[in-house]
Protein backbone atom coordinates (compact mmCIF):
# COMPACT_ATOMS: atom_id res chain seq x y z
CA UNK A 1 0.00 0.00 0.00
CA UNK A 2 1.51 3.49 -0.93
CA UNK A 3 3.05 5.18 2.17
CA UNK A 4 0.18 8.50 2.70
CA UNK A 5 -2.36 7.02 0.96
CA UNK A 6 -3.98 4.45 3.72
CA UNK A 7 -5.90 6.31 6.22
CA UNK A 8 -8.35 6.43 2.80
CA UNK A 9 -8.95 2.62 2.30
CA UNK A 10 -9.31 1.33 -1.57
CA UNK A 11 -11.64 -0.63 -2.50
CA UNK A 12 -10.80 -1.57 -5.79
CA UNK A 13 -7.66 -0.96 -7.95
CA UNK A 14 -10.25 0.15 -10.78
CA UNK A 15 -12.25 2.41 -8.53
CA UNK A 16 -10.83 5.41 -7.00
CA UNK A 17 -12.27 5.18 -2.84
CA UNK A 18 -13.16 9.05 -3.79
CA UNK A 19 -15.97 7.86 -5.84
CA UNK A 20 -17.43 5.45 -4.02
CA UNK A 21 -17.16 7.20 -1.19
CA UNK A 22 -16.70 5.51 2.64
CA UNK A 23 -18.42 6.24 6.05
CA UNK A 24 -15.54 6.56 9.29
CA UNK A 25 -15.78 4.00 11.19
CA UNK A 26 -16.45 4.96 15.18
CA UNK A 27 -14.50 3.44 18.23
CA UNK A 28 -16.23 4.34 21.91
CA UNK A 29 -13.96 4.23 24.35
CA UNK A 30 -14.12 3.72 28.12
CA UNK A 31 -16.76 1.25 27.89
CA UNK A 32 -17.58 0.00 31.78
CA UNK A 33 -21.19 -1.41 31.77
CA UNK A 34 -23.00 -4.33 29.49
CA UNK A 35 -26.17 -1.70 28.33
CA UNK A 36 -23.93 0.66 27.12
CA UNK A 37 -21.98 -1.30 25.14
CA UNK A 38 -25.36 -2.66 23.57
CA UNK A 39 -26.27 0.44 23.19
CA UNK A 40 -23.32 1.74 21.40
CA UNK A 41 -23.47 -1.27 19.13
CA UNK A 42 -27.57 -0.63 18.60
CA UNK A 43 -26.01 2.77 17.63
CA UNK A 44 -23.71 1.63 14.98
CA UNK A 45 -20.44 1.96 16.69
CA UNK A 46 -17.76 -0.53 15.12
CA UNK A 47 -15.29 -0.68 18.26
CA UNK A 48 -15.41 -0.68 21.96
CA UNK A 49 -12.48 0.21 24.23
CA UNK A 50 -12.11 -0.96 27.24
CA UNK A 51 -9.44 0.99 29.21
CA UNK A 52 -7.45 -1.35 31.62
CA UNK A 53 -5.10 1.48 32.65
CA UNK A 54 -5.11 3.80 36.10
CA UNK A 55 -8.37 6.14 35.46
CA UNK A 56 -11.63 6.70 35.95
CA UNK A 57 -13.04 4.43 33.36
CA UNK A 58 -10.49 1.76 34.21
CA UNK A 59 -12.13 -1.93 34.02
CA UNK A 60 -10.91 -5.31 35.43
CA UNK A 61 -10.25 -8.40 33.39
CA UNK A 62 -13.40 -9.32 34.52
CA UNK A 63 -15.89 -6.75 33.71
CA UNK A 64 -14.12 -6.65 29.99
CA UNK A 65 -15.01 -10.28 29.87
CA UNK A 66 -18.48 -10.41 31.44
CA UNK A 67 -19.39 -7.45 28.67
CA UNK A 68 -17.84 -8.59 25.76
CA UNK A 69 -19.35 -11.83 25.75
CA UNK A 70 -22.72 -10.23 25.11
CA UNK A 71 -21.33 -8.58 21.94
CA UNK A 72 -21.91 -9.53 18.51
CA UNK A 73 -19.50 -10.87 16.34
CA UNK A 74 -19.06 -8.12 14.34
CA UNK A 75 -17.71 -5.69 16.91
CA UNK A 76 -14.26 -5.34 17.85
CA UNK A 77 -13.21 -5.20 21.10
CA UNK A 78 -10.34 -3.05 21.91
CA UNK A 79 -8.38 -3.16 25.04
CA UNK A 80 -6.28 -0.05 25.95
CA UNK A 81 -3.01 -0.29 28.11
CA UNK A 82 -0.36 2.01 29.08
CA UNK A 83 3.04 0.65 29.92
CA UNK A 84 1.92 -3.18 30.90
CA UNK A 85 3.84 -5.78 30.38
CA UNK A 86 3.49 -7.54 26.92
CA UNK A 87 3.04 -11.07 28.89
CA UNK A 88 0.56 -9.74 30.93
CA UNK A 89 -1.38 -7.87 27.94
CA UNK A 90 -1.82 -11.12 26.10
CA UNK A 91 -2.93 -12.99 29.11
CA UNK A 92 -5.83 -10.00 29.79
CA UNK A 93 -7.04 -10.27 26.22
CA UNK A 94 -7.33 -14.09 25.77
CA UNK A 95 -9.27 -14.11 29.06
CA UNK A 96 -11.50 -11.35 27.81
CA UNK A 97 -11.81 -12.40 24.04
CA UNK A 98 -9.91 -8.86 22.69
CA UNK A 99 -9.61 -8.43 19.26
CA UNK A 100 -7.10 -5.76 19.32
CA UNK A 101 -4.48 -4.15 21.67
CA UNK A 102 -4.29 -0.04 22.10
CA UNK A 103 -0.74 0.27 22.99
CA UNK A 104 -0.89 4.02 24.65
CA UNK A 105 2.07 4.36 27.04
CA UNK A 106 5.51 6.55 26.65
CA UNK A 107 6.82 3.40 23.82
CA UNK A 108 5.31 5.40 20.83
CA UNK A 109 8.14 6.59 19.61
CA UNK A 110 10.53 3.81 20.21
CA UNK A 111 7.41 1.15 19.01
CA UNK A 112 10.12 -1.61 17.37
CA UNK A 113 7.59 -3.77 19.49
CA UNK A 114 7.30 -7.50 18.31
CA UNK A 115 3.69 -8.47 17.65
CA UNK A 116 4.19 -11.98 18.95
CA UNK A 117 3.96 -11.10 22.47
CA UNK A 118 0.72 -9.33 21.38
CA UNK A 119 -0.33 -13.27 19.96
CA UNK A 120 -0.57 -11.18 16.76
CA UNK A 121 -3.38 -9.34 17.54
CA UNK A 122 -3.74 -6.18 15.32
CA UNK A 123 -2.16 -3.35 17.54
CA UNK A 124 -3.23 0.21 17.65
CA UNK A 125 -0.05 2.77 18.35
CA UNK A 126 -1.38 5.38 19.98
CA UNK A 127 0.54 9.42 19.08
CA UNK A 128 -0.01 12.26 21.56
CA UNK A 129 0.69 15.34 19.20
CA UNK A 130 -0.29 19.14 19.94
CA UNK A 131 1.02 20.57 22.97
CA UNK A 132 4.38 21.88 21.10
CA UNK A 133 4.87 18.10 19.74
CA UNK A 134 4.39 17.20 15.97
CA UNK A 135 4.23 14.22 14.13
CA UNK A 136 6.69 11.86 15.17
CA UNK A 137 8.59 9.66 12.30
CA UNK A 138 7.85 6.32 11.65
CA UNK A 139 10.39 4.50 12.21
CA UNK A 140 9.35 0.64 12.13
CA UNK A 141 5.94 1.11 11.22
CA UNK A 142 5.01 -2.41 12.74
CA UNK A 143 1.54 -1.02 14.55
CA UNK A 144 -1.16 -2.00 12.80
CA UNK A 145 -2.74 1.42 13.11
CA UNK A 146 -1.64 5.18 14.92
CA UNK A 147 -4.23 6.57 17.02
CA UNK A 148 -3.23 10.58 16.99
CA UNK A 149 -4.19 11.39 20.27
CA UNK A 150 -4.00 14.87 22.41
CA UNK A 151 -1.08 15.38 24.06
CA UNK A 152 -1.51 16.67 27.82
CA UNK A 153 2.03 15.87 30.36
CA UNK A 154 0.90 13.15 32.74
CA UNK A 155 -2.04 12.01 31.20
CA UNK A 156 -2.24 8.97 28.78
CA UNK A 157 -5.80 9.64 27.12
CA UNK A 158 -9.51 10.48 27.60
CA UNK A 159 -8.11 14.19 28.09
CA UNK A 160 -11.43 15.63 26.16
CA UNK A 161 -8.96 17.94 24.52
CA UNK A 162 -8.49 18.49 21.09
CA UNK A 163 -5.42 19.29 19.10
CA UNK A 164 -5.02 21.00 15.71
CA UNK A 165 -6.16 17.99 13.54
CA UNK A 166 -4.69 20.77 10.26
CA UNK A 167 -1.33 18.04 11.62
CA UNK A 168 -2.79 15.44 9.70
CA UNK A 169 -4.27 17.20 6.80
CA UNK A 170 -2.13 15.69 4.73
CA UNK A 171 0.10 13.08 6.62
CA UNK A 172 2.24 10.41 5.20
CA UNK A 173 0.99 7.78 7.75
CA UNK A 174 2.12 4.14 6.30
CA UNK A 175 -0.66 2.88 8.34
CA UNK A 176 -4.61 3.56 9.02
CA UNK A 177 -5.23 6.35 10.87
CA UNK A 178 -7.55 7.22 14.15
CA UNK A 179 -8.30 10.50 15.04
CA UNK A 180 -8.86 11.03 18.91
CA UNK A 181 -9.07 13.71 21.42
CA UNK A 182 -11.51 15.94 22.59
CA UNK A 183 -14.15 15.13 19.78
CA UNK A 184 -17.88 15.56 20.08
CA UNK A 185 -21.01 15.39 18.07
CA UNK A 186 -20.63 19.22 17.34
CA UNK A 187 -16.99 18.85 16.28
CA UNK A 188 -16.79 15.51 14.48
CA UNK A 189 -18.07 16.19 10.90
CA UNK A 190 -15.59 18.59 10.56
CA UNK A 191 -12.92 16.45 11.71
CA UNK A 192 -13.71 13.65 9.54
CA UNK A 193 -14.28 15.90 6.39
CA UNK A 194 -10.47 17.57 7.15
CA UNK A 195 -8.87 14.12 8.24
CA UNK A 196 -10.46 11.70 6.63
CA UNK A 197 -9.42 9.13 8.36
CA UNK A 198 -10.12 5.21 8.60
CA UNK A 199 -11.61 6.08 12.00
CA UNK A 200 -12.26 8.20 15.07
CA UNK A 201 -12.37 7.52 18.41
CA UNK A 202 -14.11 9.20 21.73
CA UNK A 203 -14.76 8.97 24.92
CA UNK A 204 -15.50 12.40 26.91
CA UNK A 205 -17.37 13.61 23.81
CA UNK A 206 -20.32 11.29 24.81
CA UNK A 207 -20.15 11.43 28.46
CA UNK A 208 -22.37 13.66 30.67
CA UNK A 209 -21.51 13.78 34.50
CA UNK A 210 -18.45 11.11 34.06
CA UNK A 211 -20.51 8.49 32.79
CA UNK A 212 -21.45 7.51 28.95
CA UNK A 213 -24.81 9.12 28.08
CA UNK A 214 -26.61 7.13 25.39
CA UNK A 215 -28.03 10.25 23.73
CA UNK A 216 -24.67 11.36 23.35
CA UNK A 217 -23.51 8.51 21.47
CA UNK A 218 -26.04 8.12 19.20
CA UNK A 219 -25.84 11.61 18.10
CA UNK A 220 -21.83 11.46 17.84
CA UNK A 221 -22.65 8.52 15.58
CA UNK A 222 -24.79 10.06 13.48
CA UNK A 223 -22.94 12.93 13.04
CA UNK A 224 -19.43 11.06 12.44
CA UNK A 225 -21.33 8.67 9.80
CA UNK A 226 -23.22 11.35 8.59
CA UNK A 227 -20.70 12.29 5.81
CA UNK A 228 -19.29 10.45 2.61
CA UNK A 229 -15.41 10.92 2.91
O1 LIG B 1 -9.95 7.19 28.50
C1 LIG B 1 -9.13 7.09 29.41
O2 LIG B 1 -9.44 7.35 30.59
C2 LIG B 1 -7.72 6.66 29.11
C3 LIG B 1 -6.83 6.56 30.15
C4 LIG B 1 -5.53 6.17 29.92
C5 LIG B 1 -5.12 5.87 28.63
C6 LIG B 1 -6.01 5.96 27.58
C7 LIG B 1 -7.31 6.36 27.79
N1 LIG B 1 -8.20 6.50 26.74
C8 LIG B 1 -7.83 6.18 25.42
C9 LIG B 1 -8.75 6.51 24.32
O3 LIG B 1 -8.68 5.86 23.29
C10 LIG B 1 -9.69 7.71 24.40
O4 LIG B 1 -10.87 7.43 23.72
C11 LIG B 1 -9.02 8.87 23.69
O5 LIG B 1 -7.95 9.24 24.50
C12 LIG B 1 -9.96 10.08 23.49
O6 LIG B 1 -10.50 10.53 24.69
P1 LIG B 1 -11.41 11.86 24.70
O7 LIG B 1 -10.51 13.01 24.40
O8 LIG B 1 -11.99 11.91 26.07
O9 LIG B 1 -12.47 11.68 23.66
Amino acid sequence: MTAGRCNRLKTSASVPDAALGRRVRVKICGITDTPTALAAVEAGADALGFVFATSRRQVTPEVARGIIQHLPPFVARVGVFVNTPPAEVADIAAYCGLTAIQLSGDDEINNNFSKSPYHNLPVIQTLRVGGGRGLPRWPRCNADAYLFDTYKEGIYGGTGEAFDWGILQNIDCPKPVILAGGLNAANVRAAVKLVKPYAVDVSGGVETGGHKDIDKIKEFIVQAKGVLI
